[in-house]
């Protein structure tokens, strides 16, 4: 009777434990849980287990972070371990309330070449591929979700999950020679890392079909075209590197005070993923928090004219 009890106890204090982390992942952005079969420590241990290269993540007092994916050996293909500090930067980025823009990067003058194609030969069970695919989805959902303006800058190749990597970010900007490609048929599979249903969202369905169907290999001047790239970055020589000129390209869009520039973004965020009687709700809600504050309150005394 007592160890019945007991256990009664241990499961309300178990499944209110599960709930508690369920709800913890939910107002992260989580979108999937343990009820799609998604064990989240479980895939961290697994992806651990194939190690090698490194996110880093550069906090700048301007208030935009530099976050890159650092794998130079393997064209920044993404290991394992990458995948688990790519979460780990984003729960950093998600925490840190000074922030108004991130630039998404690869090292060495190139951006990603997707998942490292050793560690896919390793998990090629479907099993394990749906666990992979479920934990870079929650990652790249929760990048795309926070309450920063981000930019891709794209230089060399953006291949496959990289390609994917790009559509989670606001904005691309594409260097001279730089590619990004939807490489995925060409390996015989679909994005899985959520890029498909950004990828639509962005170029429209008519032109996500043609990337992915043909693996197209999209330049700066396709990018523009079709709207995938929002801006071509020129090599100049004496000119500032890839980096400053995104930097640059982003400050006319993070310049303003850090609350106004992030309620910027969740209200844009609140009309792109949400119906629209819930976007107008998020939308006042945000609303209630500019109105009357300290940036308000300074533009209106300044009594300022918008020439
Ligand atoms: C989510 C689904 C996915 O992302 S599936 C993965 C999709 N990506 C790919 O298939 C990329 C395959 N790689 C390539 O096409 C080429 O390596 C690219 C990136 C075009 C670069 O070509 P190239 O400039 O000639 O360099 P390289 O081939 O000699 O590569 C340099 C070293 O990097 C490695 N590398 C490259 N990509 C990956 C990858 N995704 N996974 C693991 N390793 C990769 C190459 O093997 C090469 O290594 P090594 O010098 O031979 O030891």
């Amino acid at each position: 009777m007592v160890l019945c009890l007991l256990n009664r106890q241990l499961m309300r204090s178990t499944s209110c434990c599960a709930l508690m982390v369920r709800l913890q992942r939910q107002s992260r952005g989580c979108i999937h849980s343990s009820i799609h079969g998604f064990h989240h420590d479980e895939i961290r241990e697994k992806l651990q287990a194939f190690p090698g290269g490194s996110v880093d993540l550069l906090k700048q007092d301007s208030g935009i972070a530099v976050l890159t994916v650092n794998n130079p050996a393997r064209m920044n293909a993404f290991s394992g371990s990458m995948m688990v500090d790519l979460e780990d930067r984003v729960s950093q980025l998600e925490s840190w309330t000074e922030g108004k823009g991130l630039i998404v990067q690869g090292a060495a003058g190139t951006f990603c070449s997707g998942s490292d194609l050793n560690a896919v030969r390793a998990i090629s069970n479907p099993e394990d591929g749906m666990k992979m695919c479920m934990f870079m989805q929650d990652a790249l959902t929760r990048l795309l979700r926070l309450p920063l303006i981000s930019v891709a800058l794209v230089e060399g190749r953006a291949l496959g999950g990289g390609a994917e990597l790009t559509t989670a970010c606001d904005f691309r900007l594409m260097t001279s020679g730089s590619v990004i490609q939807f490489v995925h048929k060409h390996m015989g599979l679909v994005p899985g890392w959520g890029g498909a249903a950004r990828l639509v969202r962005i170029v429209g369905s008519q032109n996500a079909l043609k990337l992915l169907g043909g693996a197209l290999k999209v330049d700066s001047e396709l990018g523009l075209d079709i709207g995938l790239a929002d801006g071509a970055l020129e090599a100049v020589q004496g000119a500032d590197s890839p980096r400053q000129q995104a930097e640059n390209w982003l400050s006319r869009y993070t310049e303003g005070s850090v609350p106004v520039i992030r309620a910027v973004k969740k209200v844009v965020l609140a009309g792109r993923e949400l119906p629209l009687s819930e976007a107008l709700k998020t939308e006042k809600e945000v609303f209630g928090t500019v109105w009357g504050a300290p940036a308000n309150l300074q533009a209106l005394a300044s009594k300022s004219k918008h020439k």
